[in-house]
């Protein structure tokens, strides 16, 4: 099928399927428009398509080659340049589309700047949004923009849906009290561990969005993100606890966001493009 606002990018590592018959859904949203620091999120989506081709689509430890799932890649959303919120639309209505030929499908986004994870949300309708972050994300606004970056997490809260946020290290007075007053909880990065992941996790209603701001991880494995933070969590401590939220929670929907830079096979993509092998094999076991 062809979609509306999307168009073809690089290929993946793996033979894909047409969108109707896949079981995981990739989809590019190339924005970088109200990043404060460092540019080159527009590049995200393809960065870690082109870092694929770097790894095997075999894992080791879950004895599953991803090769042989049903993935499709329908592309790229048209942005709308300078504009967050017209272009998480644009995410909001691909999603739709795509739901409304294959219902089951689960869309994976690959961004780009986080402010797009609310069109996706918007489309899916989740009941808990649990996100890995080195920022709360919950400004009512900054720079004049309610649709900045920096205030994705409020908004998805404000559509009352339940939030759990881990590897926080970055937020102002105030969105540590707005996170108070409306029962959001989130663990600080030096915090993090397993049990405090399944404590705020376990209770959550579902279905569940999972969203990875790439900067929760630790610096030195995503130095090319628009907003670095140090003292981030470790790449194994994340893939743990996508493992326990896909095996024990209904999960419909994924994205990996705020991956930059602007040279082919940077560390940032590197560890997005592996993250998304995680994500994937995990959701497949
Ligand atoms: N979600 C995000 N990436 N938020 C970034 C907020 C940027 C705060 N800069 C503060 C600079 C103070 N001089
Ligand atoms: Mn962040
Ligand atoms: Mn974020």
């Amino acid at each position: 099928m062809e979609f509306l606002y999307t168009h073809e990018t690089l290929k993946l590592e793996f033979p894909l399927v047409r969108p109707e018959e896949a079981k995981y859904v990739i989809l590019g949203v190339p924005f970088d428009g109200t990043t404060s620091y460092k540019p080159g999120t527009r590049f995200g989506p393809t960065l870690i398509r082109q870092a694929t081709l770097n790894l095997e689509s075999y894992i080791l430890d879950y004895d599953i080659d991803i090769a042989e799932l049903p993935i499709a890649d329908i592309g790229d959303i048209a942005i709308v340049a300078g504009d967050p919120r017209k272009t998480a639309d644009r995410v909001r209505e691909t999603i739709e589309e795509l739901r409304r030929v294959n219902p089951d499908a689960i869309p994976i986004l690959l961004g780009g700047e986080h402010s797009q994870t609310l069109g996706a949300v918007e489309a899916l309708k989740p009941a808990s949004y649990v996100v890995f972050d080195a920022h709360l994300d919950l400004r009512d606004s900054y720079e004049d923009n309610p649709y900045n970056h920096a205030c994705v997490a409020r908004r998805i809260a404000e559509l009352g849906i339940r939030e759990a946020l881990f590897g926080i290290r970055s937020g102002t007075k105030e969105e540590v009290e707005f996170a108070k007053e409306n029962g959001i909880s989130w663990v600080h990065a030096r915090d993090y561990d397993f049990d405090s992941f399944i404590e705020l996790v376990k209770p959550l209603p579902e279905p569940v969005y999972l969203s990875i701001d790439i900067d929760a991880f630790d610096l030195s494995l995503v130095p090319s993100t628009g907003t670095p933070e140090a003292g981030g969590l470790r790449f194994w401590d994340v893939i743990e606890a996508v493992e326990w939220l896909v095996e024990n929670k209904k999960v419909v929907g994924v994205d990996i966001m705020e991956v930059g830079g602007t040279e082919l096979g940077n560390v940032t993509a590197l560890t997005a493009a592996k993250l998304l092998f995680y994500i994937i094999g995990a959701l497949a076991r």
